[in-house]
C-alpha cells in the first residue's frame, strides 16, 4: 500500500499532476528534508568536534599531569638521587626558595660540603624569572634538583617528605621586598603567612620531624632607634607589611615549636647582597641604571639625614646559615605529638658596620668607572626604615659566626658577576 507520502509525491514524474502551489509547497517540503537533513548532519558534525575537543583537552590535561614538573617514578628517584648524603653525619635538607638568591648560595654550599639537597621554588615572576631559571641551572649542574611548586601544595610537600626524611628544613621561599608589599600586600600573605603555616603542618607531622631553619628579617627591628639591634629588642612596631609577616612567622613558629617540638631558627637577615642578588634590591638596579645612564633615586630620611643599611655580603650570610643547621638541635615530636622540649632560637645575621645609601652609590661609581646620576628626595611613607645595625653576639658566641667581607670589596664581586652576567657590551640588564 502506498503511504501518503508516495502518494502526494510519486516517484515517477507525472503519475501525480499537482498545481502550483501544490508544487512549491513540495518544494519547500523538500527543501526542508534537506534541511532538516544537513541539520542533522551538522548537528553530527559539532558533536564529533565537541567530543574530539575534549578528548583532546582530556590528553592535554593528562600530559600536563603526567609530565608535571613532580610526581612519578622517576621523579621520585630524582628526588632521592638530589637528597642523597655524601658524607659521614651529613644531613638531607628540604631548600625552599632555592632558585632565590639566598637559596641558590646556601644549597650550593650544602651539596658541596656533601650534605643532600633538594630545591624547592614557584619561579613567581616578582622579578625577572629567567634569572632564576639560570640559578636553576646552576644548581643541577651541581646536581642539585629543584622542584618547580608553591610553598601552599601541601600534597606536593607531603610527597617530597614521603620520599626523603629530611632531617633539615631551609626555609627561604618567601615574598620579598619591602615597598612592594604597599602594591600587592595579598601575595606577602600568601608566601610569607599561609606558606609557611603549610610548610610548618608539613613538618610537624613528618616522622621524624625536621629541624627548621628560616629566614626573618631585620625589618623587625621597624622604627626602633636603639642601636645596635639585639634579639631581645622589642619587635612590635614593624614599618611595613613585609616586616609585619616576617614579625608575624616568628611567633607562629613558636607555636608549633611550643606545641608540636619543631626545632626553630629564625634567622634576621640584614640587607643581603652579592652575585647572583635580587634586581629589586637597590644595589643592584642601582648597578643597571648606573650603566644604561638613566637617573638613580636616592631616599633621603627625616631633616635630610641619610639611609644606612647593615650591608651583608651573601658569603657571610651562607655561613650563618650553614652554623645555624649544624647547632640546630633536633624536634622532638613524632606523630603530630611534643615529646619534650625543641630549641627556638632566633638570631641576627648582619655585617655590624652600617653604610650611607649615597655611599654605596659611591663605591658602585667606582667599580663601575660610570658616574651616577642621582635623584635625590625625601623617603615617600612606603615601610622604608631610616638605619638597620645588627649586635650579632648571639650568633657569634652560639655557631662561630663573624662577617668578614666588606661593603667595598663585596660589591666589587657583585659587580663583576653582574658584567659577566649581562655582558659588558650588553648593558641592558634586567628590566
Ligand atoms: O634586611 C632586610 O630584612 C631587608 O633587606 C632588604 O630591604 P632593604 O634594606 O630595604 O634593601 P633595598 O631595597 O636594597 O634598599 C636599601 C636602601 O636603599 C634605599 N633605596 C632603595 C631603592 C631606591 O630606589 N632608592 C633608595 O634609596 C632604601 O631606602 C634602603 O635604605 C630586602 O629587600 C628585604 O627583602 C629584606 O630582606
Amino acid at each position: 500500500m502506498p503511504s501518503l507520502e508516495d502518494e502526494l509525491f510519486p516517484s515517477t514524474p507525472g503519475k501525480f499532476k499537482v498545481d502550483r502551489a501544490h508544487n512549491m509547497n513540495r518544494q519547500f517540503h523538500r527543501c526542508f528534508a534537506s534541511t532538516s537533513t544537513m541539520f542533522l548532519w551538522a548537528l553530527f558534525l559539532i558533536a564529533l568536534t565537541a567530543s574530539y575537543l575534549s578528548f583532546q583537552s582530556f590528553v592535554d590535561s593528562g600530559s600536563r599531569y603526567f609530565s608535571a614538573s613532580w610526581g612519578g617514578i622517576q621523579w621520585e628517584k630524582q628526588v632521592r638521587n638530589s637528597a642523597q648524603i655524601h658524607r659521614s653525619g651529613g644531613m638531607s635538607v628540604l631548600v625552599t626558595g632555592a632558585a632565590g638568591f639566598v637559596g641558590t648560595h646556601v644549597s650550593l654550599a650544602l651539596k658541596k660540603r656533601g650534605d643532600g639537597v633538594v630545591g624547592l621554588d614557584n619561579f613567581n615572576n616578582y622579578y625577572d624569572p629567567s634569572l632564576k631559571k639560570a640559578r636553576k641551572s646552576l644548581l643541577n649542574s651541581h646536581g642539585i634538583l629543584v622542584v618547580e611548586g608553591d610553598l601552599n601544595d601541601a600534597k606536593l610537600l607531603a610527597k617530597l617528605f614521603d620520599v626523603v626524611a629530611f632531617t633539615h628544613v631551609m626555609h627561604l621561599a618567601a615574598q620579598a621586598g619591602v615597598r612592594y608589599a604597599m602594591e600587592n600586600p595579598n601575595s606577602y600573605v600568601h608566601s610569607n603567612i599561609a606558606g609557611l603555616v603549610t610548610l610548618l603542618e608539613i613538618c610537624k607531622s613528618a616522622n621524624p620531624q625536621p629541624a627548621v631553619v628560616w629566614a626573618s628579617s631585620s625589618s623587625v627591628y621597624g622604627l626602633n632607634e636603639k642601636v645596635p639591634f639585639s634579639e631581645a629588642d622589642r619587635t612590635d612596631q614593624p614599618a611595613s607589611l613585609y616586616a609585619a609577616t616576617k614579625k608575624a612567622g616568628e611567633e607562629i613558629t613558636h607555636t608549633y615549636n611550643h606545641i608540636y617540638g619543631l626545632s626553630i631558627t629564625g634567622l634576621r637577615f640584614f640587607t643581603v647582597y652579592g652575585p647572583w642578588g635580587r634586581p629589586d634590591m637597590a644595589y643592584f638596579s642601582f648597578t643597571r641604571n648606573i650603566l644604561q645612564g638613566k637617573p638613580i633615586t636616592i631616599y633621603r630620611g627625616k631633616n635630610r639625614v641619610d639611609l644606612a643599611r647593615d650591608f651583608t655580603y651573601i658569603d657571610d650570610i651562607v655561613k650563618g646559615c650553614l652554623g645555624s643547621l649544624d647547632t640546630s638541635g633536633k624536634s622532638t615530636g613524632s606523630d603530630g605529638k611534643k615529646k619534650g622540649n625543641a630549641p627556638y632560637r632566633i638570631f641576627n645575621l648582619g655585617n655590624t658596620s652600617p653604610v650611607k645609601v649615597p655611599e654605596l652609590v659611591n663605591i658602585l661609581e667606582r667599580h663601575l668607572k660610570v658616574k651616577a646620576k642621582r635623584n635625590i628626595v625625601d623617603m615617600p611613607g612606603n615601610g622604608d626604615v631610616p638605619f638597620t645595625h645588627a649586635n650579632i653576639s648571639l650568633a657569634q658566641r652560639e655557631f662561630g659566626y663573624k662577617p668578614s667581607t666588606d661593603l667595598q670589596t663585596g660589591l666589587k664581586k657583585f659587580v663583576r658577576w653582574y658584567l659577566s652576567y649581562y655582558g659588558y657590551n650588553n648593558r641592558k640588564g634586567l628590566q
